[in-house]
Order: C-alpha cells, then structure tokens, then sequence
C-alpha cells in the first residue's frame, strides 16, 4: 500500500472516531433496549434460494466517494418499497453520511416500509456495530474483509449470527480468501476495487470459482446491464447486489422492476 492514505483508510479512521463517540452516548446495555432488538430477523439465505427469486439486492444509495452525488433527491421509504415491488430478493440501505451521505433516518424508514431482508451497508470496525445494527433493525450486516483480520472477522460473525442476523462476507483478492468462516452466511464479491475504484468483473469471476461449493455468492458493484448479470448467474453468483444503475435514474424503482423482468425471463 502507498503512504498515502486511500479512501478505505480514510473512512476506517472516520468510523474508529465515530464509534468512539456513539458508545458513549448509547452504550450497548441502551441498544439492546430497543424495539428492534426483539425483533425476528428476515432471512437473505432463504429469500435468493427460494424458487424463481432475482437475487437482485436493490440499494439505497445517494452518493459515494467514487461518483459523487448519484440521486439528491430519492425518497428512502418510496424507492425501498418499489425495489421489493419489483421483485427485489434484498434491500441495502447505506448508512455512512460522510463518504456516501447518507441521512440518519433512510434506515429507519426503510425498515418501518418494508417485508423483506434488509441489509445495512456499514464499515464495520468496531463490535459496537453489530449491536447497533441490531437495534436499528438490520436482517444482514456487511464484513468487509480488506479491514478487517480473519479472526475480527469470526468473532464479528458469531457476534451477528448470536444476535439473530446473517453475514455478508464482502471479498476482493485472493488472499481474502481466508476470511471465510463458518459463520458466514453470503459472500459478496466486490467486482469494484476500493482502493482504487475500478471495475472488474472477469476477476470477481475467478475468484468465486475458489469459495466452497455451497456458499452463496453475491456479484457486487459496477453491475449495469441484465447481460452481465446472466453472466455473473451462469458463473455460480445466486445474488447482484446493484445500486447506482437504479439510483441514478428518475424512478429507480421503476428501472428495477424492468431490470428485474429481463433477468428473471432469462432464468
Ligand atoms: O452502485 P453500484 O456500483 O451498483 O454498487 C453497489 C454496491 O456494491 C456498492 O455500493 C458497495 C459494495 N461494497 C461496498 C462497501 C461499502 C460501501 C459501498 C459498497
């Protein structure tokens, strides 16, 4: 890595400074009296096996360090509720406001809208989260293997997997594979590279050759046309997860619903 600071280091320190000011203000004991905490968790395992399923996971995404703004003015609880309309198997609501600008409430109201697994797009850092996502009332929580170790990441697995909730796994390289535990219940493959932002999906494809048979996995980012996904789907991928395609449009809803019908017409 250079010397400079790339951007995931950047919000990895943003989120440690973050973090450090939440637990104060709301310690755990506090989180787990909320409502949600009792919550019974949606499963994403269960609803992109099920028969017919798109596996489309429609995000929530109004802007991001890569692209800058990409919807100022979509409504959370509309757009959510269209995407599971339109046949979407999970929703991700993005929950950063510094970096992708999220606003404090799209979860909130993505969560009160909707009937389908629901999963909260986080840099996890600090365990702290995971109660946190919790309460907010999150089916998934995302474990991003590039900043975190293998053993954070197990640990911060079972954590989720006590309280109820399944684990996005998200990989990029090789050496990542090792992040991969028994607690882990989808893994996500970042076609995107964080650290520099580019796109490769002939990548994302070999790497998912080498995951255990059975895992399920999840084609993530830079996903635009229902070609690349058929061909994600005939390279073993059950799930895309798909954003600024459906953000950067009027009705990303409506975008979705269309998206969705080609892909599944072609199942
Ligand atoms: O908007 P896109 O290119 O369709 O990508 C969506 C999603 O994969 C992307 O937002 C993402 C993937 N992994 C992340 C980790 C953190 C924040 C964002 C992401």
């Amino acid at each position: 890595m250079s010397a400079k600071q790339n951007i995931l280091d950047k919000i990895v320190q943003q989120k440690l400074a973050e973090v450090a000011v939440q637990k104060e203000q709301t310690p755990i004991f506090q989180l787990m009296e909320c409502e949600n905490f009792k919550r019974k968790c949606y499963s994403a395992k269960e609803s992109i096996s099920k028969q017919g399923a798109s596996g489309v996971i429609a995000e929530f995404k109004r802007q991001s360090p890569s692209k800058g703004v990409i919807n100022g003015t979509a409504k959370p609880a509309d757009v959510v509720k269209d995407y599971e309309e339109a046949g979407a198997s999970m929703v991700s609501v993005l929950t950063d406001e510094k970096f992708f600008g999220a606003k404090a409430s799209d979860f909130a109201s993505a969560r009160e809208t909707l009937n389908i697994p629901l999963l909260r797009k986080e840099f996890i850092v600090d365990s702290y989260q995971i109660y946190q996502s919790k309460a907010m009332g999150a089916d998934v929580i995302l474990l991003i293997a590039a900043i975190l170790t293998p053993q954070r990441c197990k640990d911060f697995a079972f954590i989720a997997k006590d309280l109820g909730m399944e684990v996005l796994l998200e990989l990029h390289d090789d050496a990542e594979l090792k992040h991969v535990n028994k607690f882990v219940d989808l893994v996500g493959i970042n076609n995107r590279n964080l650290k520099d932002f580019s796109v490769d999906t002939e990548r994302s494809i070999r790497l998912a050759k080498r995951l255990p048979e059975d895992m399920i996995r999840v084609a993530e980012s830079g996903l635009d046309s229902p070609e690349v996904v058929k061909d994600m789907r005939e390279n073993g991928f059950q799930a895309f997860l798909m954003g600024e395609h459906f953000m950067k449009m009027d009705s990303p809803g409506d975008t979705c619903k269309s998206f969705i019908k080609e892909i599944v017409a072609a199942i």
